[in-house]
């Protein structure tokens, strides 16, 4: 297909053809809330933005990306690395973020044991807490549902020969029966209640605007379940500090030591230490296919340092904890005049001293904020997360969340407005990559086209360099400036020292 004439963005609003009506009802009001809240925030930086626009010799970058892509993340390192200062005043106000990361972790554990205890069904997951190469559910619903659906969507680019409709083939052993729970199970578990009174403060705290967004797919076995789709969010964390999302009632609250939710969690420690390091807790986890190790927020190892009274945030916890981003928010960065990274990327003197990077909520639901910041960029990072090969959106379970990528990328190299940005790709999550391939994953289960080539990291980022490529190639209405990288944003950022794709950059 040529270049897109509709509009690129309404398949990815599109509901999930297999949804019952109970579904749409939730789903229409879930998506309504959302959409009061987007506006809402929209209102609120209309004003900011006509003032940015008159601004000239700023550089403006969009980062782009699917939900938990890495968006955020990538700007934190920017902000640790070039705004050193306001990076340390917000450090503390990252410790509430940090322990309710935590704490969900805990809950999380502790329902899914209920769960196990109640004999609940094992139901398939959305997102990045599904186990990769243990799709044995025979239950999983939306594969025989959505059989037909790519097909017959008109909207749908072709790109369906690439991803299966059905994993059936992988789905096919059985689960076995339940594992017996120990007393000592239940009392750690009922020991440890109170935190859910300090997950609910903590929001409050974070937020009169925190918002906890359903996944798409209610299906059954909610209740116990449900709270595991279940994100908090704010605008981002420049609310957590001054924003008008900030608790009203909670005054400064966060910058008090010594505060109650701090308290509770330290006096939680050894129980939730005792519950993380159990065995039959782990092989618990394992069966109903939940692995915390490797999703977003991911604290539990750090139990000792962070569950104490005086826990301070390292920059290490920030840029791993996790805060979904709703609306559009807007960084300034002021490098200084010496800085490394001006003189790696040939910005010295004064132009391109103010930078302006813009980071945005990358679910369905949000997407089309992102579409009035297009005008006058000069250049967005993608962020395509490769890791997720195996894994499907939280917001459309029937989703494969590198097709989404893949859908995302081709409507943003094909729209018109953004002809003459820069394009940096990052082909994220490349630690998280070479660990799912190293405990079996196969690539071409998911992605057919992959065939017989080697189920190892090297090749497979060779090979969704080039597609990524080829997809710009077609797509771009005219021949324009790209650079692609294999990033991991949480362990290291050292290769924008030397960003050569920022050269060009006017
Ligand atoms: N292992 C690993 N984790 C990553 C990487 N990049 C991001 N993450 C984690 O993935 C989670 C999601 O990252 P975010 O930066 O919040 O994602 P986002 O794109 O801003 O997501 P939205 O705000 O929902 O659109 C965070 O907990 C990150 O720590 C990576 O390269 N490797
Ligand atoms: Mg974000």
């Amino acid at each position: 297909m040529g270049v897109i004439e509709y509009d690129p963005f309404a398949i990815f609003t599109a509901p999930p053809s297999n949804e019952t009506p109970e579904e749409k009802i939730e789903r229409e009001r879930r998506e309504a809330e959302e959409k009061r809240v987007s506006d809402r925030i929209d209102e609120e930086i209309k004003a900011e933005k006509a003032a940015l626009k008159k601004q000239k010799g700023v550089v403006k970058v969009l980062l782009l990306g699917q939900s938990e892509s890495g968006k955020s993340t990538t700007l934190k390192n920017f902000r640790m690395k070039y705004a050193r200062a306001a990076w340390k005043a917000e450090r503390l106000s990252w410790r509430a973020v940090i322990q309710l990361n935590l704490i969900r972790s805990i809950i999380t554990i502790v329902e899914t044991l209920q769960a196990e205890m109640d004999n609940i069904p094992i139901t398939p997951l959305s997102s990045s807490l599904q186990h990769h190469h243990h799709h044995r559910n025979p239950n999983h619903n939306y594969n025989q549902q959505n059989h037909h659906q790519h097909p017959s969507d008109p909207e749908r680019p072709s790109m369906d020969s690439d991803f299966p409709e059905s994993e059936a083939e992988v789905d096919s052993e059985t689960d076995g029966a339940p594992i017996e729970l120990a007393e000592k199970h239940r009392v750690l578990m009922r020991r440890l209640g109170p935190l859910r009174r300090v997950a609910a403060d903590l929001k409050r705290r974070l937020g009169a605007g925190t918002e906890e967004v359903v996944a798409g797919s209610s299906g059954e076995g909610a209740g116990a379940w449900a709270s595991r789709e279940k994100e908090f969010v704010v605008r981002g964390w420049k609310n957590v500090l001054e924003g008008p999302f900030k608790g009203a009632k909670e005054g400064h609250g966060e910058q008090e030591d010594g505060d109650e939710a701090t308290e509770v969690i330290a006096s939680c420690k050894e129980d939730m230490q005792a519950l993380w390091t159990d065995t039959t807790v782990r092989e618990v986890l394992e069966r109903r296919r939940l692995r915390l190790e490797d999703s977003a927020g991911f604290f539990l190892n750090d139990l000792d340092r962070i569950a104490t009274r005086t826990y301070e945030p390292s920059d290490d916890d920030i840029v791993r904890a996790r805060l979904r981003t709703l609306g559009v928010q807007e960084y300034k960065i002021q490098f200084e005049q010496n800085s490394s990274f001006l003189g790696n990327v040939g910005l010295g003197g004064d132009f391109g001293r103010d930078w302006i990077l813009y980071d945005v909520g990358g679910s369905r639901t949000v997407r089309h904020a992102w579409v009035p910041y297009f005008e006058a960029l000069n250049a967005i990072i993608f962020l395509a997360p490769i890791s997720c090969f195996d894994e499907r959106l939280r917001e459309d379970p029937t989703v494969n969340r590198l097709e989404d990528s893949f859908l995302l990328w081709r409507a943003v190299c094909g729209s018109k407005i953004l002809a003459k940005s820069t394009i940096i790709l990052f082909l994220n999550k490349c630690d998280l990559l070479k660990k799912k391939l190293r405990e079996g994953a196969q690539v071409k289960t998911y992605l057919p086209s992959y065939g017989e080539r080697p189920n190892e990291p090297v090749a497979v980022v060779k090979y969704l360099k080039e597609k990524f490529k080829d997809i710009l190639r077609q797509q771009s209405p005219e021949p324009r400036v790209s650079y692609f990288y294999a990033t991991s944003v949480t362990v290291s950022f050292v290769l924008l020292l030397s960003f050569p794709a920022l050269v060009g950059l006017r």
